[in-house]
């Protein structure tokens, strides 16, 4: 086991799937795999591999935010040979043409964390990206399911109650569609060891209408992104 992760090396499949709600991960795995089994309760951070259409993937929990989410990450990548990671998660949507149970894919991920300030001395604003092969395959699943996907940037914040609602309206001027808390570290770390890494979201709550999704709007609009994760992650050589 690593120092978070409770499998043993060969437990975890190349190809992982990262909700941020562990509870989230049960579900995928009780709901989309087949033999699905739990490597790891650590923490209650479930993670669960079984097959999907006979490939093994994992999905793995890996909680809110870019400390937590960077340590599943490091972990997966460099324990346990992970090689694809493709977060799948709730957001808030800035852009005004985005609804409710709309899904997202992250080209790139600004941030205000100062994780990337700190590994580069603060001389440069490195720009988290999206694995172009995974996002590519994952516009395509979406078209072919018949799911719209928009593909944009977002933000990786660290807090979830903001005390700068202005910067929003500034990022959402920018281009900048929707708000979560993890891809920009999950991009970076993806990047630095040698791994892909794509952000798909679910719009659960739109920030400047002051909408948010019931569980029936959730559940209907999550497995639209859970399927088009499950066969972008095993579209992979
Ligand atoms: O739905 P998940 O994947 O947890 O993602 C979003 O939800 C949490 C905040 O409620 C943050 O982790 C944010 O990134
Ligand atoms: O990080 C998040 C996730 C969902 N909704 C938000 O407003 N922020």
């Amino acid at each position: 086991m690593s120092v978070h992760i409770g499998g043993k090396p060969g437990d975890i499949a190349e190809r992982v799937l990262l909700p941020g709600d562990p509870m989230r991960a049960k579900w995928i795995a009780e709901t989309f795999l087949e033999d699905a089994v739990c490597y790891t309760q650590v923490r209650g951070m479930l993670g669960f591999t079984g097959t999907y259409q006979g490939v093994q993937v994992s999905v793995q929990g890996s909680g809110m935010g870019m400390p937590s989410a960077s340590i599943y990450t490091h972990e997966l990548i460099n324990e346990y040979g992970v090689k694809s990671l493709i977060r799948i998660g709730s957001c808030g949507a800035l852009a005004m043409d985005l609804n409710l149970g709309d899904v997202i894919a992250a080209i790139g991920s600004a941030t205000d964390s100062n994780m990337n300030r700190t590994r580069f001395d603060g001389l440069v604003d490195y720009a988290p990206v999206a694995d172009f092969s995974l996002l590519r395959k994952a516009v395509e699943v979406a078209e072919a399911q018949g799911t719209p996907i928009r593909v944009g940037p977002i933000l990786a914040a660290d807090a979830f109650y903001t005390d700068r609602p202005d910067l929003y309206d500034s990022l959402a001027d920018y281009g900048v569609l929707a708000v979560e808390m993890e891809s920009a570290a999950i991009y970076t770390i993806a990047a630095r060891y040698g791994a892909k890494a794509l952000t798909i979201l679910t719009v659960s709550d739109h920030i400047k209408r002051g909408e948010a999704m019931d569980s029936a709007q959730r559940e209907k609009g999550f497995s639209n992104m859970v399927r088009i994760g499950l066969e972008t992650a095993i579209a992979q050589a």
